[in-house]
């Protein structure tokens, strides 16, 4: 009987688009479901965008669209990526959905309404409340002063500076981060879903301890359940009850018979797991895929229906608590299990951020021309079913792609196929020989260690498996020589033999990583004429058709290209002969054009969401260096209003390449117009933190010159230009 699997990622927040640690765990949940189907298992593997909630709303009104058209936006992004590292969902859906607020607000009544006592229960809070905005301020819009090191301008729930944990009551001089209004206290009526009531923390100090969980997953959470004293000598109750409505203004999901509250963003997060779920059986997907004629609730009801989620380390609470606690209770089906990976960072341990765009570029990896297929396998190498962080290195990568890969795996392949087809009409033999014979038995044999390992998420011991596999087949290879075989036709059998041993380890170790690689396994399914989508084969191969290039090699220059900051336009003017590195990466050269205005036709059109992202500010030059070794750059020292923890104000260092149209002295005293949130960029004679604006024409010799901007009087330093 196939196991009928119901797997899941977790929801993106709706706020940017995928980075690199999205694509790990989608990497790593595609693998694991890849393997299933192999083995016949029937998978519905669902994906949604979590769109709701404080920052989103914000977001939107920010950009000037509503937040249904921000959320639109986002989603419209999705597909580009997810087809381009091969991640099969079943179905990608979205938490603002019909199926969604059905679904949430049923397993809310049902909560309220259970028969052995309500789950919910309202009560009322003190909270701040924006005078100007007209709402309650989420913790992270309010802002003051730390009240234990009072460093200023930190959040409503911790200070950056000191590390401290107080609710936002308790910061001195507190104020609004949407309007700068000095925040009101007001009561509000709040719902609560009461996991303190000894039916919860009976059910989930089972859930979480039964063994199902990693576990040092379940170690960490058998902290939450019991009574306990912190460090800074509070004491900590045990399991709390969760506060899960919002006050209007919100965008979200409202609560049944309770006017102006909404669902808790997270409340109907996890929720549109089922509902994309809900949405695929809907439009009859399971049906055309596995033949499975039932409704959602029929799957759902079922008892062999397996129900997996792949999460990150930082939102296991929400998943191993709140999660199985709604499901538990409203009678729903509890998840089998939930699966927690740890952070990617990049190049020794920097953290990826949507804010700093840092990291890895997941489209500019593919935009480079880099095979998703290479990501993936150095995932699979590193990750393994522990809650471990892992870290992308580019040296590393290069040397397990192009070594382990192509140079041990790969070419087994191509050292065997040219005499095949040249020599027997691409007809394999199946006298291996002893030797021969003997190698395959053990590679063949390896197949249930391999599945177990791919069942038990220990993709790293998986591919550790096949190489050693491969180097036994390349050790056979050397011992063999088929190219001094091939000399003489009196070794014709021989020959014969070992190619035909080749090519079956070949499809062999093929199989074993097309959960991983799964572009190549259909290139290799053609290569070999049998199939690499079912995990067991019988039998031998039997012919090959000639031999294609599987796979390229990674080069150093796609990954000094990958990891090469953009090039801000004004620090590269004017250069007539910029070097050639610099010029690789430089934005796309616009042809001049003597006939558009200023020489260079018009960019195409951007929405006010685009123009959203850039963040123009009013800089005051303070100081201004001519640079000792360019005739090019000047060095500025700009005041953009801004200041640090302590709350003295700091000063940015921009390099601009207009030293041949201003002196230093002349710029010292005037405003000018920053690009505020440019990343910062290393440059040969510093890091330069963002990009003072200049005009200048595209066709530099005709119309030399270029010329900053200058605000008229009046504008402040930090002013945001709109
Ligand atoms: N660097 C990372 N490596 C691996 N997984 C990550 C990384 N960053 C986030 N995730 C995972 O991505 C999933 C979805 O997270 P989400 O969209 O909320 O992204 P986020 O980067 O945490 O952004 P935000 O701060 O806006 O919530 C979660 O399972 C989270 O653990
Ligand atoms: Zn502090």
């Amino acid at each position: 009987m196939p196991r009928q699997l119901f797997v899941t990622t977790a929801l993106p927040y709706a706020n940017g688009n995928f980075h690199i640690g999205h694509i790990m765990e989608y990497i790593q949940a595609d693998i694991w479901v890849r393997y299933q189907r192999m083995q016949g298992n029937a998978v519905n593997f669902v994906g949604a965008d979590d769109t709701h909630g404080a920052p989103i709303m914000i977001a939107a009104e920010k950009a000037g669209v509503t937040p249904e058209q921000f959320v639109a936006n986002i989603a419209a992004g999705r597909k580009q990526y997810l087809d381009g590292f091969h991640i099969s969902f079943d179905n990608w859906h979205s938490t603002h959905s019909p199926e969604n607020t059905e679904l949430a607000r049923q397993i809310y009544r049902d909560l309220r309404d259970r028969a052995d006592g309500s789950l919910i229960e309202v009560r009322t809070i003190e909270q701040f409340f924006d005078p100007e905005k007209n709402m309650f301020l989420p913790d992270r819009y309010i802002k003051g002063e730390c009240p234990k090191c009072h460093a200023k301008d930190q959040y409503g729930d911790n200070c950056e500076v000191c590390g401290s944990v107080y609710a936002p009551t308790d910061l001195i001089n507190p104020f609004s981060a949407l309007s700068g209004a000095k925040p009101e206290l007001k009561n509000s009526e709040h719902y609560f879903f009461k996991l303190s009531d000894p039916r919860c923390v009976e059910f989930l100090e089972n859930w979480t301890q039964d063994g199902k969980l990693q576990p040092e997953v379940a170690n960490k959470i058998k902290e939450w359940f019991s009574v306990r004293n912190n460090p800074d000598g509070t004491q900590s109750e045990g399991l709390g009850d969760w506060d899960i409505s919002r006050d209007a203004p919100y965008f979200g999901i409202e609560i049944p018979d309770a006017p102006g509250k909404y669902f808790y963003v997270w409340l109907d997060a996890p929720v549109g797991y089922l509902a994309s779920l809900k949405n695929w059986f809907d439009k009859g997907g399971p049906k055309a895929k596995h033949g499975d004629t039932r409704s959602f609730d029929e799957y759902m009801a079922a008892s062999d229906t397996e129900q997996y989620h792949f999460i990150g380390k930082d939102i296991v609470t929400f998943h191993t608590l709140f999660w199985p606690a709604m499901l538990k209770f409203s009678g729903r089906k509890t998840p089998n299990n939930v699966f927690v990976h740890g952070f990617l960072t990049v190049n020794n341990g920097e953290k990826m951020s949507k804010s700093r765009g840092t990291g890895l570029d997941p489209l500019k990896y593919l935009s480079l021309g880099m095979n998703a297929e290479w990501l993936r396998y150095y995932l699979a190498a590193k990750l393994s079913a522990r809650n471990e962080d892992i870290d992308f290195n580019a040296e590393d990568f290069m040397l397990r792609v192009n070594s382990d890969l192509i140079g041990k795996f790969i070419n087994i392949a191509s050292r065997a196929a040219g005499f095949l087809t040249k020599r027997f009409d691409g007809k394999l033999t199946s006298n291996f020989g002893t030797q021969g014979g003997a190698l395959l038995a053990e590679i063949r044999g390896a197949s249930d260690a391999l599945a177990s390992h791919f069942e038990a998420r220990e993709y790293s011991k998986a591919t550790r498996e096949v190489m050693l596999l491969a180097d036994k087949v390349n050790a056979y290879v050397d011992q063999n020589k088929p190219w001094d075989l091939a000399k003489d036709v009196a070794n014709n059998e021989a020959l014969h033999q070992v190619c035909s041993v080749l090519i079956n380890a070949f499809d062999a170790l093929s199989r074993y990583l097309a959960p991983v690689l799964p572009g190549l396994a259909q290139a290799v399914q053609s290569f070999v004429g049998r199939p690499m989508d079912t995990w067991a084969v019988a039998g031998d191969v039997q012919a090959i058709q000639p031999y294609q290039h599987l796979m390229q090699r990674v080069t150093p220059e796609q990954l000094e290209a990958l990891f090469e900051p953009k090039e801000p336009l004004a620090q590269m003017k004017p250069t007539q002969a910029a070097p050639k590195k610099v010029a690789k990466s430089a934005p796309a050269a616009v042809p001049a054009d003597p006939n558009a205005p200023g020489g260079e036709a018009l960019a195409p059109t951007i929405s006010i969401d685009d123009f959203a992202k850039i963040d123009l500010r009013i800089a005051k030059i303070v100081n201004c260096e001519a640079i000792e070794g360019s005739t090019k750059l000047l060095r500025l020292t700009l005041d953009v209003g801004e200041k640090n923890a302590e709350g003295q104000p700091t000063t940015r260092n921009v390099f601009s390449g207009i030293a041949s149209m201003y002196k230093p002295e002349e710029l010292v005293g005037q405003l000018t117009v920053l690009v505020a949130n440019l990343a910062p960029r290393k440059m040969k004679f510093g890091m330069s933190e963002g990009m003072v604006m200049a005009a200048s024409h595209a066709d530099e010799g005709a119309n030399p010159g270029i010329y900053i901007l200058n605000p008229w009087p009046g504008a402040q330093p930090g002013m945001r230009i709109h």
